[in-house]
């Protein structure tokens, strides 16, 4: 089986259009049949850089789950998808419901949509139906309310933060329509509309690790031909109650960087991103945290069907728990490929290192390790060293800034780029094929060319 983030230089060409990489649909198409499936990551990773082994020397811990991945077409309510012309392509949509949020990034959203990807709609005969949102929540509320029995599929044209929100608006959707409470944790069901991302956010991990390349056209040609590629998901939940579903999350460094960078929203978003990070990194602190999970069942490649097959007796239900003192742990469902890790930064590899591609160089860290998991559970054992510092922020501009910091103690997550505010327990669940995405499965991301800021 051919893991994300790897493969062959051949294999690791992306479906392109208008003038970027361009590789013929038929050739992709028989390149991926080859495939037994392909492979999403989960991972935990606790970093503890090397120079500080010395104060910190605890071991490090990253979790990667591999699972195989099929793409049956699902059917939208009344099997309508199939009585439509679709020439061809079994799954091409004909009326598509799409959100625009026109200030992501650049503010150019709208400009992206109406300049590159409506033309392409128009020509393939596509009908849509188009959202642009007005704030935040704005989405979730459609989505809540709109009969969506009409639509072949929907589209969000945006950053990841914007695709974060469609995702957890269209599960909520499904667990309402499936008669499902949302406050409580349960088994989710699949959500029958497929969704398309057309990148227009600063990061687009979502868009590179489905399409390969953050490129609006390529991204409108795999929903013009409907292909279709099952992703994971995680719900995230404390003490029972459901807080919200999403791709990826990161704790310690990377939840205290987005924390800081909200509550100074007043500076422009880039200078905002970099004094973050700078002043995060400057004042570094690992969370005391206790971490369980539960490891993932393994596969082992049926040798009739030549494909991954779960083996559930190998690891029993039986969650693994260690405690200490980390810099940052990451969650992830999807291989969150950027322009800046191109092959993703939850490699998948069964190697207890982890590697970055910063300018074509690697960086091995013998401080992280990886694990494959269904779940995680996580802790936190004293005060979160990010809430000394908003209090000390709030000391110095008390007069300016009223206190963060509620009675009850909550943490700061970075959930898909969203702040999360999540308190003592976080119970995080992987649930294996919840989504289907318009794109394809690529091997790597294409080079870097723009400025990331994905960490
Ligand atoms: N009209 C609006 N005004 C302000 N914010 C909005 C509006 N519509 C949606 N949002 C919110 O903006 C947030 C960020 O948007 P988005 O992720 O698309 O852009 P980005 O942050 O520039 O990109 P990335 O997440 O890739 O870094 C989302 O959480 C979304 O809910």
């Amino acid at each position: 089986m051919l893991p994300f983030g790897r493969g062959s230089e051949d294999q690791r060409r992306v479906l392109g259009v208008g003038g970027m990489k361009a590789v013929p649909y038929a050739q992709e198409k028989e390149h991926k049949m080859g495939q037994a499936g392909s492979s999403l990551d989960h991972a935990v990773l606790r970093l503890v850089p090397d120079m500080f082994a010395d104060i910190w020397p605890t071991p490090v811990v990253l979790t990667t789950r591999r699972v195989s991945c099929q793409s049956p077409a699902p059917q939208s309510p009344g099997g309508r998808r199939q009585d439509r012309r679709t020439g061809g392509f079994q799954n091409r949509p004909k009326f598509l419901k799409v959100f625009v949020n026109p200030a992501s990034h650049k503010k150019e959203a709208y400009e992206i949509y109406k300049d590159e990807v409506a033309p392409l709609f128009q020509l393939a005969d596509i009908k849509t139906d188009v959202t642009i949102s007005e704030r935040k929540g704005h989405v979730l509320s459609v989505l809540r309310e709109s009969n969506l029995d009409e639509y072949d599929g929907v589209v969000v044209v945006g950053g990841d933060g914007s695709v974060a929100e469609v995702v957890h608006g269209l599960l909520l959707r499904a667990q309402m329509d499936a008669g499902r409470d949302t406050d409580s944790i349960f088994t989710p069901v699949r959500t029958p509309l497929p969704l398309g991302v057309i990148p227009a956010g600063s990061t687009d991990i979502v868009a590179c690790s489905v399409h390969g390349i953050r490129h609006p056209a390529t991204g409108a040609m795999h929903i013009i031909m409907g292909n279709h590629q099952n992703v994971d998901v995680c719900s995230f939940s404390s003490f029972g109650r459901l807080l919200r579903f999403g791709f990826s999350a990161m704790f310690g460094f990377g939840g205290q960087t987005l924390a800081l960078a909200e509550r100074n929203r007043w500076m422009p978003p880039g200078q905002r991103r970099e004094f973050a990070v700078i002043k995060t990194l400057a004042n570094l602190k690992p969370e005391d945290c206790e971490l369980s999970y539960l490891p993932a069942k393994t596969e082992t490649l049926d040798p009739v069907k030549n494909e991954p097959t779960e083996n559930e007796n190998v690891i029993g239900e039986s969650w693994s728990t260690t405690q200490g003192l980390f810099l940052n742990i990451s969650i992830m469902a999807i291989p969150c490929l950027c322009s800046m890790a191109p092959r993703g930064l939850a490699p998948n590899t069964s190697s207890v290192s982890f590697s970055i591609q910063r300018n074509r160089i690697y960086f091995s860290f013998s401080f992280v390790e990886t694990h494959t998991v269904q779940a995680v559970k996580l802790r936190p054992r004293t005060q979160s060293s990010w809430s000394d510092d908003v209090l000390e922020d709030n000391r110095e501009n008390e007069s300016k800034n009223p206190p963060i910091i509620s009675s009850e103690e909550t943490y700061p997550w970075n959930v898909d780029g969203d702040l999360l505010e999540a308190p003592l327990e976080l119970l995080i669940r992987v649930h294996p094929h919840l989504l289907t995405l318009y794109g394809v499965e690529v091997e790597e991301a294409e080079e870097p060319h723009i400025k990331c800021s994905c960490i």
